[in-house]
């Protein structure tokens, strides 16, 4: 099933100088995609249309069947319920002065979803790998990739079918990264992920799917494993070259 869509989106910040032209893929449930591209290839301005914080100026972006309408209040906490983002910087996107359990429980309150909210946490952090004991400490008690697992917890504690995650593993070290990409993987169930990354061995560990975009437009997509065995386009296959590792 399509959980996500993109038809023919274009957007521009100022005029006649568009930023993506004509932007189509899909996410399918339980098939997590990795986007892929340089930097200022566009990846963050398609998740700022994801997020409903503009909108495309041409093209249409579905979710479930529904035309995202992000002027429209009800659909949006409907669709936030659904559709959460998890941030590259696990030191910036944690408020320094709000205990873990608060932290994790902020989208069952701004989406005001009712029922018991301790439980909801405790279940949230249990997924992530984090002890119980953790909702009652502080940001600044927890390393980076503690920090990342509390980003990913409130990103599920609302229980969303599909995760955003802008970059969310290039801030963390390597062992860490690993880790944190195992988690995803784990979650990945009951959860879809749409991973933005420029770092082809993250899409690689966790993406069954890559788009690749190349100045605001899709150059290739397909199987992550097809396209990295077999660049067709030579974005593609530059974009692997400068990455010898992978190789
Ligand atoms: N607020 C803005 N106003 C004007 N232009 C912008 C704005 N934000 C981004 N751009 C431009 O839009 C293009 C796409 O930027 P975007 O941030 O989406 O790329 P990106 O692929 O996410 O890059 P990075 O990997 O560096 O985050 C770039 O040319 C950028 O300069």
């Amino acid at each position: 099933m399509t959980l996500l869509s993109l038809e023919n989106v274009g957007f521009s910040y100022q005029k006649s100088r568009p930023v993506l032209h004509d932007v189509s893929f899909s996410v399918r449930q339980g098939a997590n995609v990795g986007l892929v591209g340089e930097s200022g290839s566009g990846k963050s301005t398609i998740l700022r249309l994801l997020l409903g914080l503009a909108r495309p100026d041409t093209g249409t972006i579905n979710f479930s069947g529904d035309e995202l309408q992000s002027r429209d209040s009800d659909f949006m906490r409907r669709y936030r319920k659904s559709v959460q983002p998890v941030f590259q910087d696990p030191y910036s996107s944690l408020d320094p002065r709000q205990r873990i359990d608060r932290i994790i429980a902020e989208p069952l309150r701004s989406l005001k979803i009712e029922g018991d909210h301790d439980a909801a946490v405790d279940a949230a952090l249990e997924a992530v790998g984090l002890p119980r004991d953790a909702r009652n400490r502080y940001p600044h008690a927890f390393s980076g990739g503690q920090r990342q697992r509390i980003a990913i917890a409130r990103a599920i504690v609302s229980r969303p079918q599909l995760l955003l995650a802008d970059e969310a593993v290039s801030a963390l070290d390597l062992s860490t990264r690993v880790r944190i990409v195992d988690l995803l993987k784990q979650l990945s169930g009951s959860l879809t992920v749409l991973l933005v990354s420029h770092d082809l061995g993250v899409v690689a560990a966790l993406c069954e799917d890559i788009v690749i975009l190349e100045r605001g437009r899709v150059v290739e997509m397909g199987k992550t494993q097809d396209v990295l065995a077999n660049p067709r386009h030579p974005y593609t296959q530059k974009l692997l070259s400068s990455i010898p590792r992978l190789r």
